[in-house]
């Protein structure tokens, strides 16, 4: 019998998502080694902004200890360049996960995918910024239109968590359907936000005071003005509509709403934004009297319609009876307009944030890594 094949996990990034996918990551190592022994999938590195700690000789390191040693290790930060040689020079392939919402890392993706790296992630930084890096990514992966020794490339995690958002625009495009329109909830900020200060029939908490539970729930980007200005759900958009065939420059070329109160703007920390926003909670209560008085609830949405080449992202009233109105906590719901589903679009609805259920996402992409990369 042959040896196992060998396949190694980097793990860059260990906070919310990070830290659930490592819980994830122990299951799928214990599941392989019962239904698919033939693959060594191994643990050799996790990385956070100042700390890292790398196996002896690409042997696996604990899961359930590896955070521990992170945190007491003492071994000086190298470069993400050298990290990735490092990774390059494995004894088989390799993928890196991306567990941070840093873009200077997103960057990289084509050079790593180059060297045969493969990435999986939920940053939306690297997909959504400039069409030409978004171009770079998929002209360097296997996947893409890159030979099949460079890394592959998912990252399901980055519309609607692990809802199977991605997954299921590519598979309508791939079979030959045309995409009429994309709207819906794409935050699962908004989505909590909005369900809890607003609720259908009255009542809801102080606005302020809901973002922050929305921090600590953990569905906020790391700086939750990201989530507030509309930028998070305008990357969104942006993948979606790219994925969709509309070229969208950047997350900046198409109206955007924010909900930053104009006297925050020059806030310098997340924390002191948070800290100011309950000044400004009767704004937000002038806005749902308003609503309220026609009957109505307010979202935050997004649209993208393919004829116009129009993407908008912003607040909507919405009648109490509308299915939108009626989501429940950090709720996304993505309908899909499309030709063959006419006028009864495809609707994916769910949890649209929050560590275990990104970290699926993430872990699922992992193993789609796996089942390419495994020799029969
Ligand atoms: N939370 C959610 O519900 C969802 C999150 N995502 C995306 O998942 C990603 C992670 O989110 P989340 O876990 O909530 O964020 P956190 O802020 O909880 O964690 C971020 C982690 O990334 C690390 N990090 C940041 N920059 C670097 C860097 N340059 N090099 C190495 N490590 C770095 C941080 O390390 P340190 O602490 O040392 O700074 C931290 O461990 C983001 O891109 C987010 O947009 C996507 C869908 C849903
Ligand atoms: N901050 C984001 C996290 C997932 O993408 C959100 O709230 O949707
Ligand atoms: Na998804």
């Amino acid at each position: 019998m042959s040896p196992p094949q060998q396949i190694f996990a980097a793990v860059v990034g260990v906070g919310g998502v990070g830290k659930a996918f490592l819980a994830q990551l122990d299951f799928v190592r214990q599941r392989l080694a019962k239904q698919n022994p033939a693959i060594d999938l191994r643990l050799v590195l996790v990385r956070r902004s100042t700390k890292q700690i790398a196996s002896k000789e690409f042997s696996h390191l604990d899961t359930n200890t590896v955070l521990k040693s992170l945190e007491s290790s003492n071994e000086a930060l190298p470069s993400f360049e050298d990290t990735v040689q490092h990774l390059s020079s494995a004894p088989g392939r390799v993928i890196l996960v991306d567990n941070t919402s840093d873009l200077k890392l997103a960057s990289t993706y084509p050079s790593i995918l180059a060297r045969g790296v493969s990435v999986v992630t939920p940053n939306k930084k690297g997909f959504s910024d400039n069409y030409k890096l978004w171009n770079d990514i998929f002209t360097a992966a296997a996947n893409g239109s890159g030979p099949s020794t460079n890394g592959y490339v998912f990252h399901e995690s980055t519309v609607g968590a692990g809802l199977p958002v991605l997954s299921s625009l590519r598979e309508l495009i791939d079979t030959g359907d045309e995409v009429t329109r994309i709207e819906g909830v794409f935050s699962g900020t908004m989505s909590f936000l909005f369900n809890s200060f607003m609720p259908v029939g009255g009542g809801g908490g102080a606005f302020g005071a809901e973002v922050a539970k929305a921090k600590e729930l953990g569905y906020t980007e790391p700086d939750p003005r990201d989530d507030l200005n509309g930028l998070d759900v305008a990357r969104k958009l942006t993948i979606l509509a790219r994925i969709a065939g509309l070229p969208v420059e950047s997350p900046t070329s198409f109206p955007v709403e924010s909900l930053i109160p104009k006297e925050l703007e020059s806030c310098q920390s997340g924390d002191e934004f948070l800290q100011r926003l309950p000044e400004f909670d009767g704004q937000m209560d002038s806005l749902k009297a308003a609503a309220a008085k026609e009957g109505k609830v307010v979202r935050f949405v997004g649209s993208i319609d393919m004829a116009t080449k129009s993407v908008k992202v912003g607040l909507q009233k919405f009648d109490v009876s509308h299915p939108i109105a009626a989501l429940k906590g950090s709720d996304n719901i993505i309908n899909f307009y499309t030709k063959r589903y006419g006028s009864n679009p495809l609707i994916i609805q769910g949890a649209g944030a929050g560590g275990d259920v990104t970290a699926m996402g993430v872990t699922a992409d992992l193993l789609k890594v796996v089942r390419l990369v495994q020799k029969n």
